[in-house]
C-alpha cells in the first residue's frame, strides 16, 4: 500500500474578512500524480503556497513526510521546503543574470550539496541542455518552464508542486510542457500536485479535486470542457 507524503486535515485561511480556504481536507500518496481545478478566484494559489510552506493557515493541520509543518518556524521552512519540495511558479522566478542551468542548479546551490550528473540527467531528458548557457531574458514562455520544472527537480523533492505551469502557453507547448512535467516527476520519483484552471491538461492526471470558493471535491473525470473564448 502506497504512504501518504501529505495529509492536509480541515485546512483554513483567513484573508480580508472571507476563508479562501474553507476546511480542506486531503490526503496525497507517495507518487500520485494529482490535479486540483478551480476557476479564477476559488483559491488555487492559496492552497499551493500553503503546501508549499510559503504562507500560514489560520488553522487545521498540515503534515508532510510525517512532520507537522504547521509547527515550525520561518527558517526551518525554507529548509524543508528546500530539500523536500519542488516549486513550480505560475510565473517562473527564474534568476535573470543566471543561466539556464545556473538557475535549474539554484537548490543545489543553496543546500551546497552538487549532483552534476543529476543535473545533467534533468537538463538533458527536458531538452534544456542546448539553452543550458543563454539567459532567461533570451528564452521562451516554453523554453522558460522547463528550466523552472528543472530547477524543481533538482534535489530530487519528495513532492513537485505547480501552480498554472501550463497557463501561459499554446496548445502544442502546453502538450510538450506537460509531458516534460510528468517526465521529470517520474525521473526523480516525486509525488506531483498541481493546481491549474487549464482543461486541457485533466486527462494526464490520476486524481482530480475541483476547488470552489475554497472547498476541495473529488471529482472522477475533472472537467475537460474546451474552454471557450470568453472564459480564461
Ligand atoms: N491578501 C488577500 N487579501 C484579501 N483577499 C485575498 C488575498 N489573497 C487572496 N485573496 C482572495 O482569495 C481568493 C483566492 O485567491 P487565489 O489567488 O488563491 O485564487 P486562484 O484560484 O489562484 O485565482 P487565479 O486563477 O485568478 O490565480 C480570491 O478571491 C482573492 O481575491
Amino acid at each position: 500500500m502506497s504512504e501518504t507524503v501529505l495529509r492536509a486535515t480541515d485546512l483554513r485561511v483567513r484573508r480580508g474578512g472571507n476563508d479562501v480556504i474553507d476546511g480542506v481536507t486531503v490526503a496525497v500518496d507517495d507518487g500520485e500524480t494529482v490535479l486540483v481545478q478551480g476557476q479564477s478566484g476559488s483559491g488555487k494559489t492559496t492552497l499551493f503556497e500553503i503546501f508549499g510552506l510559503l504562507s500560514d493557515c489560520s488553522s487545521g493541520e498540515l503534515v508532510i513526510d510525517g512532520v507537522d509543518v504547521t509547527g515550525l518556524s520561518r527558517r526551518e521552512r525554507a529548509l524543508f521546503r528546500r530539500d523536500r519540495l519542488g516549486m513550480v511558479y505560475q510565473d517562473f522566478q527564474l534568476i535573470d543574470d543566471l543561466t539556464a542551468r545556473e538557475n535549474a542548479q539554484l537548490p543545489q546551490s543553496h543546500a551546497r550539496s552538487y549532483d552534476d550528473a543529476w543535473l545533467d540527467t534533468v537538463l538533458d531528458g527536458l531538452g534544456i541542455s542546448p539553452i543550458a548557457d543563454r539567459y532567461p531574458s533570451t528564452l521562451s514562455g516554453g523554453e522558460k518552464q522547463r528550466v523552472a520544472i528543472a530547477r524543481a527537480v533538482a534535489n530530487k523533492p519528495d513532492i513537485v508542486l505547480a501552480d498554472e505551469p501550463t497557463g501561459q502557453l499554446d496548445p502544442e507547448t502546453t502538450d510538450r510542457v506537460i509531458s516534460l512535467l510528468f517526465e521529470a516527476s517520474e525521473l526523480a520519483a516525486t509525488t506531483l500536485l498541481t493546481v491549474s484552471h487549464d482543461r486541457r491538461i485533466t486527462s494526464h492526471f490520476e486524481t482530480i479535486y475541483r476547488l470552489t470558493d475554497g472547498t476541495l471535491t473529488r471529482t472522477e473525470t475533472g472537467d475537460q470542457r474546451p474552454i471557450s473564448s470568453d472564459e480564461s
